[in-house]
């Protein structure tokens, strides 16, 4: 298999009852590039997430990574072969500072996955050091003192893209990563999303067309749980299918 593909979905599906999510979809992510995947409410989008990471288990088809099958794998152990998933906000600790969100991250994805006593985390030069320049990278230095729970929305969703960043992910799942974010907000994560392009291959779920226009290489659009078009996003939004099941044109 080409290792050109860093992540592969070949003919998944998932049902919920007798209401199929998502149905026998084939979609492959190539390495280096930005893939966003778009379609109306209920498409099955997050449900194909959720299988890449082997949060569900498919009914059929399987799932490759970097090459290799990993349909049978845990979702830790996705985590563990580069595969990173901001999860909204849940991955970030509230009570925790901007620095200790990613000093933490930083640390558990050194050891693997395992965590350490506190002390021993906070004493770590190398997580530390790596938790510094992540943050300032990011332009979010000036919040390495501010606990999480103190920012706004969107510095928060901000946060939780350090921490995903944090645990050196190669390919990078950004669900939503504007939702609920003002438009000032959604074009600085636009232009941080776009600087990762290159050193992450990343697969993304977003609404805003402006933000998937302007970024994206690949686009896949899907409604009731079958990829419908394909493309570039100029392809795309002369696509008539995807007029038809999206803009509802
Ligand atoms: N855990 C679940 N149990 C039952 N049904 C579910 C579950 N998760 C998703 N569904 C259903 O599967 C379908 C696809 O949902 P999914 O969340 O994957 O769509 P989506 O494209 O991500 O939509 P949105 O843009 O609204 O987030 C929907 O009809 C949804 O109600």
């Amino acid at each position: 298999m080409s290792t050109d593909i860093a992540l592969e979905a070949v003919n998944v599906s998932k049902k919920f009852g007798s209401m199929t999510a998502v149905d026998g979809v084939s979609i492959r992510f190539q390495t280096g590039r930005l893939h966003t995947v778009l379609g109306p409410n209920g498409a099955g989008k997050t449900t194909l997430f959720n299988l890449l990471t082997k949060d569900y288990k498919p009914d059929g088809g399987e799932i490759h990574l970097l090459g290799e099958a990993v349909t049978s794998l845990k979702p830790h152990e996705i985590a563990r072969r580069g595969v990173g998933r901001s999860y909204q906000i849940t991955s970030v600790i509230r009570e925790f500072t901007f620095f200790e969100n990613v000093l933490l991250a930083a640390y558990r994805a050194q050891r693997r996955g395992r965590f350490g006593i506190w002390r021993a985390v906070r004493q770590d030069p190398k997580a530390a050091a790596q938790a510094r320049e992540l943050l300032g990278s990011l332009g979010l230095e000036r919040f390495n003192d501010r606990k999480a729970a103190d920012v706004s929305y969107g510095d928060q969703r901000m946060l939780e893209l350090a921490v995903t960043l944090a645990t050196q992910p190669r390919v990078l799942l950004l669900d939503e990563p504007t939702a609920g974010l003002s438009q000032r907000e959604s074009e600085r994560v636009k232009d941080v999303v776009n600087s990762f392009k290159s050193r992450y291959t990343i697969v993304m779920i977003e609404h805003k067309m402006n933000v998937v226009m302007d970024i994206s290489d690949d686009v896949t659009v899907m409604a009731r749980g079958r990829v419908i078009a394909s493309g570039s996003p100029e392809q795309i939004s002369n696509d008539a299918a995807v007029k038809a099941a999206y803009f509802g044109l």
